[in-house]
């Protein structure tokens, strides 16, 4: 089954996680232990990318992903060359909020024949990042969302909305020292039936993902928390048992 398909099967009857591992900070191999432990975990799938990351790391990762899971790999790119033919999916995003035409409409100009030549399956995404923002709002020039104006993005989310995309990410930054502020998250969603609203940036305990999952997030990505624990498992099970919580 195409991996949208896989993620709206679920969200019939409750929240996604997803596990977000940046290829840079890891071998493969352990990039693969990573994902293991974050699948029995309760994880849904993983996400591949980080902001300043090389396409070959992205590739040999990709392809060790995909010799040792069966759920869906999906890249999240960084830039043109995170694209790999041993992912299932690319979230195929546009930076909304950027100052700078590359990242709104360049980069997707200057990757989409590979893309297609990969025939990996390319989910049409818009991404917005909020306050603090983090390295990718500073790579991408971003006029940060400021997060005492919850309303903005959902305005943002619509546009996306009729221009075709059909997933809408918020990003408040990897290592965000908080995540998407509730209000914003709860706007966002309240302005579409049909989006699927993906939030990330700051998620580290429960509480914060019950939070979140619980203001309209459809699905919740961690990358950090899993990055700072030896532990992935128990990590990944506290927060995905307070997602499904959110969800009853
Ligand atoms: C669709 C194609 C092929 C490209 C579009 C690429 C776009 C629009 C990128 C947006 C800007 C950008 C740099 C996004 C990065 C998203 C990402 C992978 C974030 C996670 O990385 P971090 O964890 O913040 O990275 P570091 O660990 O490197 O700080
Ligand atoms: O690393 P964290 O803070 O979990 O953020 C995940 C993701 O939203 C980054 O793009
Ligand atoms: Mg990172």
């Amino acid at each position: 089954m195409i991996v949208e398909n896989q993620i709206k099967d679920i969200l019939k009857t409750r929240k996604v996680h997803l596990t977000l591992i940046d290829p840079d900070e890891q071998s493969p191999e352990d990039a693969v232990k990573i994902a293991e432990a974050a699948i029995k975990g309760g994880s849904d799938g993983i996400m591949l990318g980080g902001s300043t990351v090389g396409g070959e790391q992205v590739d040999a990762t990709s392809y060790a992903l995909s010799q040792a899971i069966d759920l869906p790999i999906i890249i999240f790119p960084g830039n043109t060359s995170n694209i790999s033919k041993y992912a299932d999916a690319i979230f195929f995003m546009s930076f909304l909020n950027s100052n700078n035409p590359y990242w709104i409409i360049g980069a997707q100009a200057l990757g989409a024949l590979e893309v297609k030549k990969a025939g990996i399956e390319a989910i049409p995404m818009g991404y917005m990042v909020v306050e603090p923002g983090g390295t990718v709002g500073w790579i991408g020039d971003a006029k940060l969302v400021p997060r005492n104006k919850p309303k903005i993005p959902a305005a943002y989310l619509m546009a996306a909305e009729v221009l075709g995309m059909r997933f809408f990410y918020l990003e408040a930054g990897s290592g965000a020292d908080k995540h998407i502020p509730n209000k914003m998250i709860a706007y966002a969603k309240k302005s579409s039936e049909n989006m699927v609203l993906v939030v990330g940036g700051g998620i580290r305990t429960a509480e914060d993902a019950y939070e979140v999952a619980k203001s309209g997030a459809d699905v919740l990505v961690t990358g950090t928390v899993v990055e700072e624990t030896d532990d992935v498992e128990s990590k990944i099970a506290e927060i995905v048992e307070a997602i499904r919580s959110a969800s009853e």
